[in-house]
């Protein structure tokens, strides 16, 4: 299937690379120990240097390859002209090989919208500090971190892309082996990563780390689970959820936004999960959707039905879609 690429496994051979582009870019500024932190709506929404530039990137280099594409990134950067290091053209000829599923073999690019997270976990990659200044006791929320590139299709996520820059963050600076990328389509398969499951029976709920609340608490208690881990990131809890790290990603809030469940939601299908909101309706990708997740994120591998039954009535009722 080499010779003449579906447009859609065109375009996630190019997010491949650009996602790998993005995760150096992640790295680099961290390095440079300049995060030009500007804070959003408040404290707990930063925007650093790498968002802004990892963002350009991307965008840019999705319209140049793919102009009749619709791109929707989080971060809102003034129209300027991108500096051509940050364009990345190459492709992965890995997944150029692989076959495209039927169903979307006949997809234009018109009908293809992208949700980009330039920086997914920023708050943690910004408390992280620098590489060559780490605090050891602060080095864990590098994997945290990921970028994000989510491509939908009548409004639902048919491929996802996550480079987690610091992945093997252990080996230090210096190692070839640190950072990967995973992606991932449904029908096809997910790559870059072994599928794990927890051992049959845990309830082991994964929640959001910087951004909590009353409602997100009462929920994760109300799971009765045998474990719950706070981290930061979207990306990086659905892959907590594939290595077998977690059973369910709870969070029920408004705050994620649709470029946050986006690529994690389309891996997490890819092997036989499911992602949706807190009463259990799934979300929808088209261009034109509201942005926030208001009803907050509900995603497992395995036993949605007992997690979507646990929330309680009160948080029902307050998430409202
Ligand atoms: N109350 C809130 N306000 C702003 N962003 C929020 C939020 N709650 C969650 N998010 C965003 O959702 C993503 C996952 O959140 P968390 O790490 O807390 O689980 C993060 O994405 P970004 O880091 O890309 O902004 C985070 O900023
Ligand atoms: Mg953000
Ligand atoms: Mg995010
Ligand atoms: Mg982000």
């Amino acid at each position: 299937m080499s010779g003449n690429p579906a447009v859609v496994m065109r375009l996630v051979a190019s997010a491949y690379a650009m996602a790998e582009k993005a995760g150096a870019i992640v790295r680099r500024v961290l390095q440079s120990g300049e995060l030009g932190i500007v804070e959003k709506t408040g404290a707990n929404d930063l925007q650093t240097l790498a968002d802004r530039l990892v963002q350009q990137s991307i965008c840019a280099s999705l319209s140049k390859s793919f102009p009749k594409i619709t791109i929707i990134g989080e971060e809102d950067l003034p129209e300027e002209a991108v500096k051509e290091d940050l364009i990345e053209s190459g492709q992965s000829e890995d997944i150029l090989q692989k076959s495209c599923p039927a169903e979307y073999s006949a997809l234009k690019e018109e009908e293809l919208v992208v949700w980009v997270d330039p920086l997914d976990g920023t708050k943690e990659y910004t408390e992280a500090l620098t590489l060559t200044h780490l605090q050891p006791n602060h080095q864990w929320l590098l994997d945290h971190v990921t970028v994000l590139i989510g491509i939908a299709y009548g409004g639902k996520a048919i491929a996802g892309v996550i480079n987690q820059p610091f992945f093997n963050y252990q080996l230090g600076t210096e190692s070839a082996d640190m950072g990967r990328t995973l992606w991932g389509m449904p029908g096809l398969g997910a790559f870059g990563f072994e599928l794990q499951e927890v051992p049959d029976g845990r309830r082991i709920v994964t929640t959001t780390r910087s951004h909590s609340n009353k409602l997100v608490t009462d929920t994760v208690d109300a799971m009765e689970p045998h474990d719950v881990i706070r981290v930061g990131g979207a990306g990086n809890k659905i892959i907590q959820l594939v290595e077998g790290k977690a059973s369910a990603y709870v969070f029920a809030s408004l705050g994620t936004k649709k470029w946050d469940t986006c690529a994690p939601e389309a891996i997490l299908l890819a092997v036989g999960g499911k992602l949706t909101d807190m009463h259990g309706s799934a979300l929808c990708y088209d261009a034109n959707v509201k942005h926030m997740n208001s009803a907050g994120v509900l995603a497992t591998l395995r036993n949605h039905q007992y997690y979507a039954s646990r929330v309680p009535q009160s948080v029902l009722q307050a998430l409202k879609p």
